[in-house]
C-alpha cells in the first residue's frame, strides 16, 4: 500500500490506476480505524477494483472547545490494517495540501445541514462538505462510501454530490455495532468502563422508541420519555431524540414508512450519536 502525502504524487498514482482500467473507491475517515471503518473498505472492495482510503483529521469540522486536539491519531496502526485489508493506497494529506495559504472557499448545504448535529455543532457540516468536496475533487472516485452511522453527514454528502454535479455513487454502508449494540465510533475510546457499561441505554432507547413508534404509540410522549430514561441512565445531556425522514430528514409528528429515529447525547466527556430506522 502506498503512503501519498502530496497531491502532485496522488495524481501520479490515480493516473496509473486509471491507465490499468481500475475503478476506484474511496473510503474517507479521520483515522483511529475500528471495525466500521474496516466495514466500509470491505463493501469498497466488492464494489472497486482499487480502494483508497483517506485519514485527514478535519479541522473545519470541528467547533470552538470541541475534540480537535484530543481526537485520537494512530496514523501506523490505522495504515496496517488497510493494508492487511487490501487497501492500495492510503491518502493522507498534509494540512496545508488541503487548505493552503489563502485558502478561501466554503461549501455550505443549506436546510439539510441546520438541525440535529447542525444545531449542537454549528458549522460542522460546512466543514464536511468542504472537505469531502476537495477529497471527491482530488481522488475523482467511480464510488465513495459512508457510514450510516453519521446519518445527517451522508444526506448532506449526497445533497452536496446531487448539487455540485459529482457524478460518482454515494454509497451508504449499514452501522457495525458491538455485541450489546452501541454502534462503533472512535469516540468511544474516551468512554470509562462505567460509560461504556452505561453507553448501552442509547442504543437500548432508540430500539425500544422505535419499536413503540412502529406499534403507534404517540411518538411526542415516547421521544420525551426516551430523554428522560437517557438522563437517568448515566447521560447528562441529550442534544436530541427525533423522528425524521430518512431522506429528506425532515421532522415526523408521526410514524410513516420512511421514519428514521436520530440521537445524540453525552455521557461524561462524550458526545454519542446514533440513528435506526423505524419499521
Ligand atoms: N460504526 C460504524 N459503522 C459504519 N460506518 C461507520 C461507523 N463508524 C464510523 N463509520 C463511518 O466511517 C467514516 C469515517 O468516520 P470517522 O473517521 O469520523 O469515524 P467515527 O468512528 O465516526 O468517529 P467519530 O468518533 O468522529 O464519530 C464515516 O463515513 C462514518 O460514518
Ligand atoms: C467524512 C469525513 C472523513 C470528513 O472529514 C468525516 O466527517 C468522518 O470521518 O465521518
Ligand atoms: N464522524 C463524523 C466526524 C465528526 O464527528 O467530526
Amino acid at each position: 500500500m502506498q503512503i501519498v502525502r502530496q497531491l502532485d504524487p496522488l495524481r501520479n498514482a490515480l493516473a496509473e490506476f486509471r491507465a490499468a482500467g481500475l475503478t476506484i473507491g474511496l473510503v474517507p475517515t479521520m483515522g483511529a480505524l475500528h471495525a466500521g471503518h474496516m466495514r466500509l473498505v470491505e463493501v469498497a472492495q466488492s464494489q472497486c477494483d482499487a480502494v483508497i482510503a483517506s485519514i485527514f483529521v478535519n479541522p473545519t469540522q470541528f467547533g470552538e472547545g470541541e475534540d480537535l486536539d484530543a481526537y485520537p491519531r494512530q496514523e501506523a496502526a490505522d495504515a496496517a490494517l488497510l493494508e492487511a485489508a487490501g487497501v492500495k493506497l492510503l491518502w493522507a494529506p498534509t494540512a496545508d495540501q488541503v487548505y493552503p495559504p489563502g485558502y478561501a472557499t466554503n461549501v455550505s448545504v443549506s436546510g439539510i445541514s441546520d438541525g440535529l448535529c447542525g444545531a449542537a455543532r454549528p458549522g460542522h457540516f460546512d466543514g464536511v462538505a468542504t472537505v469531502v468536496a476537495k477529497l471527491f475533487n482530488q481522488v475523482r472516485p467511480d464510488a465513495a462510501f459512508f457510514g450510516e452511522k453519521d446519518y445527517q453527514q451522508l444526506a448532506v454528502i449526497r445533497r452536496m454530490a446531487r448539487d455540485l454535479d459529482f457524478s460518482h455513487e454515494i454509497v451508504g454502508v449499514p452501522t457495525v455495532r458491538d455485541a450489546d449494540g452501541l454502534a462503533l465510533s472512535s469516540r468511544n475510546a474516551y468512554l470509562t468502563a462505567e460509560e461504556r457499561a452505561d453507553a448501552v441505554a442509547l442504543p437500548e432507547t432508540m430500539q425500544e422508541a422505535a419499536t413503540a413508534i412502529a406499534a403507534g404509540s404517540p411518538v411526542a410522549d415516547i421521544l420525551s420519555d426516551a430523554k428522560a430514561r437517557l438522563l437517568r441512565s448515566g447521560f447528562h445531556k441529550v442534544d436530541y431524540f427525533e423522528l425524521r425522514d430518512a431522506d429528506t430528514l425532515a421532522l415526523l409528528d408521526d410514524f410513516t414508512r420512511s421514519a428514521r429515529l436520530l440521537a445524540a447525547a453525552h455521557i461524561g466527556r462524550t458526545r454519542l450519536i446514533d440513528n435506526i430506522p423505524v419499521s
